[in-house]
């Protein structure tokens, strides 16, 4: 009779591993000894060890030809929070992760970690030191948060001690590092082309930055405490830098050590989410004709005028956890890592 052997406990598959936490997360992986498969849409790159497989995560057959012998699956794909493409989100992140969660199923896959994210419980207000057992948002503030919540909501369902299916779900917050293509590179063209003057508000609100490598050491430590007697099992885990920092200090940090000057006026919050909505009616309205782009969307008003933060005490409590890179180290990391992105270069 044949037996099913068990795959190996360092055999993952990251989905999404093309991106720019997956590619942080793989290079971990790697690090430490385990042997990885990378399933994205597209490749972005080659690592001796890591095996590609290029596929969409809706298609099954293809799922599951990167899922086999695989104990780990990490899913950490999505479309780009800045799209405004619904019927995109709902199919990727909604039912893409049923289908992985299929898949998991039946390629015998032990253990799910999800990324997901701490604005779940984002409405748009001030949220201070929020834990993990703040309601999710009745009012998501974008697309994105909405299929973000459905798609946490069905892993962390899916967890089944007694199928042997264990199932976590971590919730980064303001991911920046090396090879964003986001948070950098949006500012910098925004201060390229002079919008970068405005601080929306009195500028005291704190936010949660949280450097890559902290993101994928939260990923790792929950993979390897995840186990049918922890309390990890259908939960979701907070992971930022514990150092909650001013929006606009940071931004400013950022600009100044590319050589851009920091902001310095103030404009009042209401005003400019009031005008945000407008522009992306506007945009709305205009769309059959023509296609804006609104620099300043009311959700980044929204996330650039509140405070928005949230304890880690779970993730340190059950994992162990502690971020690795501080805060300051991190942002010198990161401006070092965009030569190209200096101002005048
Ligand atoms: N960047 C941030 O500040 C935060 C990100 N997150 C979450 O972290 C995860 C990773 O985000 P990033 O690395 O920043 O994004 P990214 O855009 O760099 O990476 C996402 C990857 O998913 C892949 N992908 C998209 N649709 C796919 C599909 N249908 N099939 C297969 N692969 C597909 C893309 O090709 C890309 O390589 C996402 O789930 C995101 O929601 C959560 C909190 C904050
Ligand atoms: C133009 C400026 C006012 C703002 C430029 C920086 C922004 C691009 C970023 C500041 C906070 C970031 C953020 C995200 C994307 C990039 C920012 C808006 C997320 C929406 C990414 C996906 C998530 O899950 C939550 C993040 C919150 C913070």
């Amino acid at each position: 009779m044949a037996t099913r052997v068990r795959p190996s406990s360092k055999r993952c598959t990251v989905i999404g591993g093309s991106g720019f936490l997956g590619r942080h997360l793989v290079e971990r992986l790697v690090d430490r000894g385990y042997t990885v498969n990378v399933f994205d849409i597209r490749q972005a790159y080659e690592l001796p060890g890591v095996t590609f497989h290029q596929g969409d995560l809706c298609d099954k057959q293809a799922l599951l030809v990167a899922l086999k012998d695989v104990s780990i699956v990490f899913h950490c794909a999505s479309p780009a929070p800045g799209s405004d493409d619904r019927a995109l989100f709902q199919r990727v992140n909604i039912d893409g992760t049923q289908t992985v969660i299929q898949a998991c199923h039946e390629a015998g896959v032990q253990k799910l970690i999800l990324t997901s994210s701490a604005s779940v419980v984002f409405e748009g207000t001030d949220i201070k030191n929020g834990r993990e057992d703040l309601p999710y948002a009745k009012k998501p503030i974008d697309y994105y948060t909405e299929t973000k919540i459905q798609q946490e909501k069905l892993v962390l369902e899916a967890c089944s001690k007694e199928k042997g299916f264990l199932t976590v779900a971590i919730r980064p917050h303001g991911i920046f590092g090396p090879r964003d293509p986001q948070l950098v590179p949006i500012l910098v063209d925004t201060a390229r082309r002079g919008k970068m003057k405005f601080i929306i508000g009195d500028g005291s609100n704190l936010v949660d930055f949280t450097y890559v490598e902290n993101v994928v050491h939260g990923h790792i430590l929950a993979a390897e405490h995840l186990k049918a007697d922890s309390p990890l099992c259908g939960q979701a885990y907070h992971i930022t830098n514990d150092e909650p920092v001013r929006f606009w200090d940071f931004m400013s940090q950022i600009l100044v050590g590319l050589g851009y000057s920091a902001p310095r006026y103030h404009l009042p919050y209401t005003l400019v989410y009031g005008i945000a909505l407008l522009l992306w009616l506007i945009a709305l309205v205009l769309r059959p004709l023509i296609r804006i782009k609104p620099t300043f969307t009311p959700m980044r008003v929204a996330l650039a005028g509140t405070h928005h933060y949230y304890s880690c005490t779970r993730a340190k409590k059950d994992m162990g956890y502690q971020p690795p890179v501080p805060l300051q180290e991190a942002i010198v990391r990161t401006v070092e890592s965009y030569p190209h992105l200096q101002k005048g270069a």
